[in-house]
């Protein structure tokens, strides 16, 4: 099975293996998770900590890494990634080890010392494997982004089918998977506000309460007695939990359902929701940032952060990434969308569409009458199984998944009074250009 990478015009292919080993019980903050034989949890149980958290926090995830004194040597030993200041930034990993930079920097460094022995970094061999599992060709990787995966900890690989968002290949700290835990993944807490209230709007709606949430961020959804259908739109939260990376640098991390482990073939499409993603308190900067980004995201009011494909004849996956995402216009929007479900023989999964039409107007009712929460920079994800196409007419065979992800810039509306128009908008121009393609392309 091979994978082909797009972004604009390059294409990159690899090969697959993937391996499990079940894991039995993990002790997280908020709740406990039983791992049963087939490592699935035993849903419904929310118990308080169980183990003392060390006090790892988005801030340790995200600490700017101290001064070098302008040595070439730099932070050999932290890792090649610095994640202080605004966002995860990727310093490329410079020669000298960690001893030399020990040195000198002087001693006495605050944080605990990762030691430069082997076992600190995945080997080329463990990490060729690594490579394979999640289906990457080396060639296609920075040597940042190779850097970081030989970090990825002990028992965990990056999440294979994460299409959008922060990724280890892209050079930053991405999703991860544990290893005989198939049906969870592990997404690392972002820096400073935007992951205390990710969490927050997660502990709310779950009524958990782990040591980074703040429940008066979102008072009314801590108070309401009745959430069951907003957790029904998103994964189900199982609270946060400190992973720490081979150097042992230590990062809080939410543990969601990942929504495709049900699928065999998943065929994943991010949407990135809202005529404007950012929220009432952005920078300028950001704003301005945002507006460079993707000017068409006003007037679509969504973008495609990433999306993939499988297709059954060749038995491979095309992948699209944030960059080709960006590069689709009004013009191309169709076209784009109509990729999502091509099947690789000149025939499109009409019925996969159907169906998304379907679970979409649950959304927008949902939408239409919840006057709480305004959803900035909020994913739809929705994901299909790619493999073979049932017979026609054989709708109960259809297999569809559609969730909202990404909760960094959710807001409590201050008057409860009003839709969330943005987000609304992005959600119906989809619907609409489904119904267009169903009246033209799937034809
Ligand atoms: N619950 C989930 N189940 C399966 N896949 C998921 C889930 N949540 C996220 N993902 C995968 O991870 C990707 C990124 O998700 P998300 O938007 O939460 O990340 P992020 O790093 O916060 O993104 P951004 O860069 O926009 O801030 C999605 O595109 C999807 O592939
Ligand atoms: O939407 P957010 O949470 O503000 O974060 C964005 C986002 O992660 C964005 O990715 P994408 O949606 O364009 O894929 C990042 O862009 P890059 O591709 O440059 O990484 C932004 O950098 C994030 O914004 P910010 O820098 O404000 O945190």
């Amino acid at each position: 099975m091979s994978t082909t990478f797009t972004s604009g015009e390059e294409s990159v292919e690899s090969s697959i293996d993937h391996s499990q080993i079940p894991m039995d019980q993990e002790k997280v903050d908020g709740c406990l998770l039983s791992v049963d034989d087939e490592g699935y949890e035993t849903p419904g149980k929310k118990l308080p900590p169980l183990v003392k958290h060390n006090k790892a926090t988005a801030k340790d995830c995200n600490k700017k890494l101290p001064e070098n004194g302008g040595s070439d040597v730099a932070m050999a030993e932290d890792d090649g990634y610095e994640t202080g200041g605004k966002k995860q930034v990727l310093l490329k990993p410079k020669t000298g080890t960690a001893k030399e930079a020990r040195k000198l920097r002087g001693s006495g460094s605050p944080r605990a010392e990762p030691s430069d022995r082997k076992s600190d970094r995945l080997d080329d061999k463990q990490l060729e494997k690594l490579l394979d599992e999640i289906f990457v060709e080396r060639d296609s990787l920075t040597d940042s982004a190779l850097h970081l995966l030989r970090l990825v900890p002990d028992g965990y690989v990056p999440l294979p089918h994460q299409v959008g968002g922060h990724r280890h290949i892209d050079g930053k700290l991405g999703f991860l998977r544990r290893i005989g835990q198939p049906h969870l993944l592990y997404k690392p807490v972002q820096f400073g506000s935007k992951g205390v209230r990710e969490v927050s709007f997660y502990d709310a709606l779950y009524g958990v309460s782990t040591h980074l949430g703040d429940p008066s961020i979102f008072p009314s959804l801590c108070n309401s007695s009745n959430n069951s259908l907003l957790q029904s739109i998103l994964p189900m939260y199982h609270g946060l939990t400190t992973i720490a990376d081979r150097a042992g640098h230590k990062c809080d991390h939410l543990i969601l359902e990942d929504i495709t482990h049900r699928f065999t073939h998943p065929c994943i499409l991010d949407l990135k929701m809202g005529q404007r993603v950012w929220d009432d308190h952005a920078h300028p900067d950001k704003i301005e940032r945002e507006l460079k980004k993707y000017p068409a995201q006003e007037r679509l009011g969504f973008r495609i952060t990433g999306m993939r494909i499988y297709k059954p004849f060749t038995d491979d996956y095309v992948y699209y990434d944030r960059y080709y995402g960006r590069s689709v216009t009004e013009d191309t929007a169709l076209s784009a969308i109509t990729k999502f479900f091509e099947v690789g023989d000149g025939s499109h999964r009409t019925d996969v569409v159907n169906c998304i039409m379907d679970k979409l107007t649950e959304f927008i009712n949902w939408m239409e009458k919840q006057n709480t929460l305004s959803l900035f920079a909020t994913s739809l994800l929705i994901v299909y199984e790619g493999g073979p196409t049932p017979a026609a007419g054989d709708k109960q065979q259809t297999q569809v998944d559609i969730r909202l992800v990404d909760f960094a810039h959710t807001y409590e509306k201050e008057r409860d009074d009003t839709q969330d128009a943005n987000a609304l908008f992005g959600v119906r121009n989809f619907t609409q250009y489904l119904e267009h393609f169903l009246k033209t392309a799937g034809q």
